[in-house]
């Protein structure tokens, strides 16, 4: 299963990404962990790894996808630039590009590292692909960290994913962007279900009353060790109830999936 979480900035879609891949691992799974956020710096640690190598480096680097897709534009095929020329499995993802702990996988697409090194497009197309071209055994899940906002829905990153997870947390402009993601990805004919993150009684109750109740995978209470934990830059090794209900909840969505 190929699980994408999205929602605004500084919801928590790393903090969430990074909780379940240890839940899942745990629970047995071959875990990857996409990392197609350009920006954050702190997935790779809250999974208590070094940043591995950008996975564009893999394919010539950026500049080269940018040229590719500039001269796919000028041939009038619209930027598309075919990338994988197979399927591929976890096994095919060369080693070097990967760092690993504890059953967990993780695959860094690229980061944004220079001033006036270019936008983020070519990493939004190789994400879109590799997701597209990746074949996944039952007991092989994939967690696509994305870039905040809906820019990832732009270019086409959710194209290759089974379902869809909004993090939100207790803001209008959150509750907002989740109802927009609901219909983007209603659109492209994925379940999208939503995580409300770093919420308390009062919060909860809001969020609840605004967004459609079976669409709601999890509920995660702040939580002050969570907290102190993304501040020192420090793993986020510890267990949480919340976190355990949420992977039951997506298992059960596998199973589903998996009998249509
Ligand atoms: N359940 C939680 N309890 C307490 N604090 C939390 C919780 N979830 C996230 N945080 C806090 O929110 C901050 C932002 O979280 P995180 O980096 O996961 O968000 P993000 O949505 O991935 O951010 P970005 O949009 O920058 O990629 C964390 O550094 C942490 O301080």
């Amino acid at each position: 299963m190929k699980i994408l979480i999205c929602g605004k900035g500084g919801s928590g879609k790393s903090t969430i990404a990074a909780l379940l891949a240890k839940s899942m691992a745990k629970r047995g799974y071959q875990v990857l962990v996409m990392d197609s956020d350009e920006s954050n710096f702190g997935l790779h640690r809250q999974l208590g790894v070094k940043l591995p190598e950008g996975f564009m480096n893999y394919f010539g680097g950026k500049k080269t996808m940018i040229e590719r897709m500039f001269a796919s534009m000028q041939k009038g095929e619209g930027g598309t630039v075919k990338i994988f020329d197979k399927r591929w499995t976890f096994s095919d993802i060369p080693e070097e590009y990967l760092m690993e702990k504890n059953g967990i996988k993780l695959l860094a697409i690229g980061k944004i590292h220079d001033f006036r090194e270019g936008c983020a497009c070519p990493m939004g197309a190789l994400s879109r692909e590799f997701l597209k071209n990746l074949e996944l055994e039952d007991d092989e899940v994939v967690i696509v960290d994305t870039d905040a906002g809906i820019e990832h829905f732009g270019r086409g990153v959710e194209d290759g994913c089974d379902l869809i997870i909004a993090v939100v947390d207790p803001s209008y402009e959150s509750l907002m962007l989740s109802k927009k993601i609901n219909e983007l990805g209603d659109s492209i004919e994925k379940p999208v279900y939503f995580v409300l993150n770093k919420v308390d009684n009062e919060s909860k109750r809001v969020m609840l009353a605004s967004l459609e109740k079976n669409k709601i995978a999890g509920i995660i209470p702040a939580n002050d060790e969570v907290f102190k934990a993304c501040l020192a830059g420090d793993e986020l090794d510890l267990e949480l109830v919340e976190i355990e209900e949420l992977t039951e909840f997506l298992e059960g969505v596998k199973n589903d999936i998996r009998a249509k």
